[in-house]
């Protein structure tokens, strides 16, 4: 049973200055002319802060000094950004555990897995600062005697960004890392659910030395007038979003009227694959690390579970003995392995479409829906077999700790089954032949592939998604030319 009490969160800090409430604009830390907005532990129901609901000319008032900022942090050396940078990671590493609580008590995935996201999302800051100083011109062989061409890299400006709750530290870090490394500035607008992790990271932004203005965060419980403030200001001139692919088309469309530079990671669908020759318990492993790491709350987790006739029992046996270890509970408690779902919301999705699969003839051979007691937003995992393409979640994102099993005979079958859908972010096999896997990998539409593996997070590569999951991509050194702008200088000698 959950302990019933509050959660008391500044008690559980070492450094409870990080806990931060008020907006952070300008370098000033402010409080919201719309008053402000509730806070809740997803474990306990309970309010654990009330945050700076700023208004729509507040964000304005930031972008305005977003503005202006950027034009002296860009004038800084690479070497200077850098350096600050650096000192942001290294702050960021000394808080690991008292910013892991914090996204804990507001997000509610187990402390282990919110310290790993701290570490995840300061990798960025970390990888940026290096590549702040590998930004690199060109020059051109001249088209005529009297021609001389150069090629320049230069910071695109204000960059604004939405980010949702279900990594609420690294989604942020994602995206101003690279920002501030190319010289741009950056105003953040984090999910209502989750701002305290923005805010944390602000405190020790300041601490770091970022100058005023060129990080700024803009907590708000109304996220669309904030998105269209982002996309009509034509002080803004690259919008970052993570989110909903239906949020995304949104964003796309508001910002179409200013051409404004747009990076999009958005909703996924990821199709897991285990053919007949693969390490069945590696698949086992693998299969539960990308399905119920943030208890099924992300974009790459595997929403379809595909498994060849030869071995679909053996591996169903597995995988419901594994599962069946895990233990449900508050992410603040030691051995916890599944959180909360952020929202009663997120519970009934997972319940529809649990019940759309029985109805469609589905077996649930773990688990089942119903809410656990108690005051949290707590299910059992659950896993099904007789899994069909005409089951909802064969096309729509879960987002929740539901493991559908769909069986198929051969590669071909598999490949176009995984390729049905309007997403392209995720999707995942497990084989050894060489050939098979050389060719699977060729033929899966989605922007990344993991090949016997379950996590494919890192900052060195390319991250994004084809298709409907995506533009662009974030980390690696592909992830910084979203922040800047390509000049070609014509020069005549
Ligand atoms: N591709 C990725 O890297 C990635 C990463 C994490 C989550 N996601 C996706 O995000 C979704 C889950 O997160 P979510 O429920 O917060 O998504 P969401 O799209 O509902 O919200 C994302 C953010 O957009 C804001 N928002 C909502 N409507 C808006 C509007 N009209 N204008 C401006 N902002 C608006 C929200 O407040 C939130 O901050 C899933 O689809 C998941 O796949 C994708
Ligand atoms: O939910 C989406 C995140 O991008 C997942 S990951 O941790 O970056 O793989």
């Amino acid at each position: 049973m959950l302990d019933q009490t509050e959660t008391n969160l500044p008690s559980l800090l070492d450094d409870p200055s990080l806990l931060q409430t008020k907006a952070y604009v300008n370098g000033e830390w402010i409080t919201g002319a719309d008053g402000e907005f509730e806070v809740t532990n997803p474990a306990r129901g309970d309010v654990i802060a009330r945050v700076a609901n700023l208004s729509r000319a507040q964000v304005a008032g930031a972008i305005d000094g977003a503005y202006l900022a950027q034009k002296a942090w860009a004038a800084k050396t690479a070497k200077e950004r850098s350096q600050i940078l650096r000192k942001w990671f290294d702050l960021i590493m000394a808080n690991q555990k008292d910013l892991g609580t914090i996204l804990t008590a507001e997000m509610g995935k187990p402390l282990t897995e919110a310290m790993g996201e701290i570490a995840y999302g300061a990798s960025f800051i970390e990888f940026y600062a290096e590549e702040a100083k590998r930004i690199y011109g060109e020059t051109i062989p001249g088209h005529a005697p009297d021609k001389r061409i150069m090629v320049m890299k230069q910071p695109i400006g204000v960059a604004a960004s939405i980010t949702p709750w279900n990594f609420p530290n690294a989604m942020i870090t994602r995206k101003c890392a690279p920002a501030l490394a190319a010289g741009c500035s950056f105003v953040g607008r984090p999910a209502s659910e989750t701002p305290l992790s923005a805010l944390a990271i602000c405190v020790l932004a300041e601490r770091a030395g970022i100058p005023a203005g060129v990080l700024n965060m803009v907590p708000s419980a109304s996220s669309s007038e904030v998105g269209k403030e982002f996309c009509s200001n034509p002080k803004v001139r690259k919008l970052t979003f993570t989110g909903s692919t239906g949020v995304g088309r949104i964003l796309l469309a508001q910002a179409a009227d200013q051409v404004m530079k747009c990076s999009m990671e958005l909703g996924g669908n990821a199709p897991f694959i285990v053919f007949d020759d693969a390490d069945l318990d590696a698949a086992v492993q693998g299969a539960i690390m990308c399905k119920f790491r943030n208890n099924g709350q992300t974009c790459v987790c595997a929403n379809r579970i595909y498994v060849q006739a030869g071995v679909y029992d053996e591996f169903a046996a597995k995988l419901k003995e594994a599962v069946s270890k895990m233990k449900v509970g508050d992410g603040l408690e030691e051995g916890t392995d599944l959180g909360p779902l952020i929202t009663s919301k997120a519970i009934r999705k997972v319940q529809e479409h649990l019940a759309d699969a029985k109805e469609k003839g589905a077996e649930i051979i773990l688990g089942g829906a119903e809410q656990l007691q108690g005051p949290g937003n707590f299910l059992r995992p659950t896993i099904v077999t007789g899994a069909t393409r005409e089951m909802q979640f064969a096309t729509d994102e879960t987002f929740g700790p539901l493991a559908p099993l769909f069986k198929f005979e051969d590669v071909d079958e598999v490949i176009e089954l995984a390729n049905d859908t309007i997403f392209g972010l995720a999707s995942y096999f497990y084989a050894k032949d060489l050939s098979r896997v050389y060719k699977v990998a060729e033929a899966l539409e989605y922007g990344i592939v993991g090949v016997n593996t379950g996590i494919i997070s890192t900052e060195v590569a390319p991250f994004g998604g084809v298709k409907q999951s995506g533009l662009g991509r974030e980390g690696s050194h592909h992830g910084i030319e979203d922040y800047l702008e390509m000049k070609y200088v014509c020069l005549s000698v």
